[in-house]
Parts: structure tokens; sequence; C-alpha cells
């Protein structure tokens, strides 16, 4: 089993490794294996796997029987690739994502957007546990991401590094607005509709490597750039999304605040991030439906 996930983490590090070709039979392989046809996709983060299980008549496959597929291996994200019925609409879910701190590279984290994408997915729905750096935030808060500071890009790691092809998107493309702003707009009627309005926020993300969480002098600087939270994933997929042309949503679930003075206490730990997933996993469930509900429905017009 150790030289079997060995293999399946091991690649190199460019979106070389994924071509067009080894992408569709992925596609190809789930296609054949299921009749769903979704048009959103959903990454649920760490503690927020319990999304998928809210979905009916699912066809699920482990990660470990999908053709070229890595393997979860973090507590908390079960290595699922789950398709259903969530509130009457096909969506297919990642239960786990992959992160680059597992040893993955950043294009085999996000490869399976672009599986989604040639499944015939048009919107991304990516979710994460992120600690919370506004000090006006809140454990439980949830902050609906509005933009994103691609640190690990400043330092040149990106998952569109290598070769480009054609066929996923342009070599070059803007990221304003990535985040649909619609969206937005409608996930905080929705807030409103389920009576979560004030622990709704907006704001800036930012992936860092991991697996550390983060050391008060590196709070105080992403603060002060304007980072409402911290993670260690989303980024690398939603660029990925956004150069194949998919609508984005995505937000985090503050699960900790991050430690900002020497003198507090650090509490988070995994499991308690683990948790707060769980504690809210009700809310999420029916705030994720009324999202997929409404994406479901515009797309109709
Ligand atoms: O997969 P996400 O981004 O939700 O997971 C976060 C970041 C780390 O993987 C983990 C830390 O507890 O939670
Ligand atoms: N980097 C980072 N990732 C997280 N995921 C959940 N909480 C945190 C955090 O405080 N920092």
């Amino acid at each position: 089993m150790a030289a079997f996930i060995e293999s399946k983490q091991s690649g190199g590090g460019s979106s070389r490794m994924y071509t067009y070709d080894t992408l569709q039979e992925i596609a190809t392989y789930l296609l054949e294996r299921t009749e769903l046809r979704p048009k959103v996709g959903i990454i649920c983060g760490s503690g927020l796997g319990t999304l998928a299980e809210q979905l009916t008549d699912v066809d699920s496959f482990d990660y470990e029987t999908i053709p070229h597929f890595p393997v979860s291996t973090v507590a908390g994200h079960v290595g699922r690739l789950v398709f259903g019925y969530l509130a009457g609409v096909p969506v297919m879910c990642m239960q786990g994502r992959f992160h680059h701190y597992e040893g993955y590279p950043l294009a085999k984290c996000a490869m399976p957007v672009r599986v989604m994408h040639l499944i015939g997915c048009t919107h991304l729905i990516a979710t994460n546990a992120a600690g919370g750096a506004n000090p006006k935030y809140r454990v439980g808060d949830i902050m609906l991401i509005k933009d994103h500071i691609n640190l690990m890009g400043f330092a040149g790691n990106n998952p569109l590094q290598g070769p480009n092809d054609e066929r996923f998107g342009p070599r070059f493309f803007g990221m304003a607005n990535t985040y649909d702003p619609k969206l937005n707009q409608q996930a905080k009627v929705i807030a409103r509709q389920i009576g979560i309005e004030n622990e709704l926020r907006e704001g800036v993300y930012t992936c860092l490597g991991g697996p550390n969480f983060e050391t008060v002098a590196e709070v105080k600087m992403l603060s002060m750039l304007g980072v409402d939270a911290i993670g260690m994933s989303t980024v690398h997929e939603i660029i990925t999304a956004r150069h194949c042309g998919m609508t984005c949503f995505a937000f985090s679930l503050i699960t900790n605040m991050c430690t900002m003075s020497y003198e507090e206490e650090e509490e988070h730990c995994h499991d308690s991030i683990v948790g707060v997933g769980k504690n809210r996993e009700k809310t999420l469930g029916e705030f994720v439906s009324r999202i997929v509900k409404h994406i479901h429905y515009e797309a109709k017009k």
C-alpha cells in the first residue's frame, strides 16, 4: 500500500504530467460509470466532506480506483468523488482535496478541476477551512471569497506552469472578478433567507503552502496586505477553473482565528478545525444547496 501511495504521490511539477488525453481518459472513465451529467462541481474542504453525504442517488468513486488520480492523505478528507443530486440538482463532489503540503505539485492538486470541466461542469464551488486574519471575524463565520492573493504564484509556483494547452484555455488571461460577484450577491440573499446574515463575511483569501500554521509576524504581514482569511488550498483550483472558463464561487469556513499576538495561546489544531466544520454541517448544507439550486435555475432561464 505504501508503495502504491508513493507512486500515486509522485509526478512531475507542471501541467505537463496531466495531458489533455490523460484527463479525457479520466473523464471518460467516470462518464462511462455514471449517468449523471453535472454542471456544478463542488470541492469539500477540511471538515466539510459531510456535504457529499447529503447527495442522493449517488455514484461514488474512491480516488484509489480512478485511473491517474492521486489519493487523499489528510484526516477529514475521505478521498472519494461523489456524483449525485443536491436539492434535486445533479452535482459532482470531491469529498477530499489534494494539498501542496501532501507532496503534490499544484498542477496535480488542481487536476480534478479540469476533469470536472471535461465532464461538463460550468461552475465550480470551492470550500475550505481557513484561519481568520481579520480581527472582526469569529470562529464559525462563513467568508465569501471576493478575491485572493496568490502568494505561491509570487514565488513562481502556479498550477498552469509548463506548456499551455489551448483546448483548456489561453496562455495569458485576466483574474479580475474571478469570484463571480453575482453569485456572491445571491449568497448574501440566501444567508438572509436562512438567518445567517450576521455570520456571513466577504473577504480576501490567501493560500500558504503549509502544513504549519502561521507565525504571528506572518499573520500581521498578511493582514496588512489585505488578507482576511488564510488557508492551504483553493487558489490553484480557482486559477485552473478560471483558465478553462468555469464560473467560480468559493467560501471559507473560519475554523480558528490566526494567532495575532505572542501573548495568546495558540489554540488551533487540525482536529478542532475539522470539528468546527462538523458543527456547521447543517447550515453549510442548506447554504450550498440553495446556491446550487440558484445556479441550476439561472442556467435554465
Ligand atoms: O482543504 P482545506 O483547505 O479546507 O484544509 C485546511 C488547510 C489544511 O489542509 C487543513 C488544516 O487543518 O485545513
Ligand atoms: N494556513 C492556514 N490554514 C488553515 N486552515 C484552517 N485554519 C488555518 C490557518 O489558521 N492557517
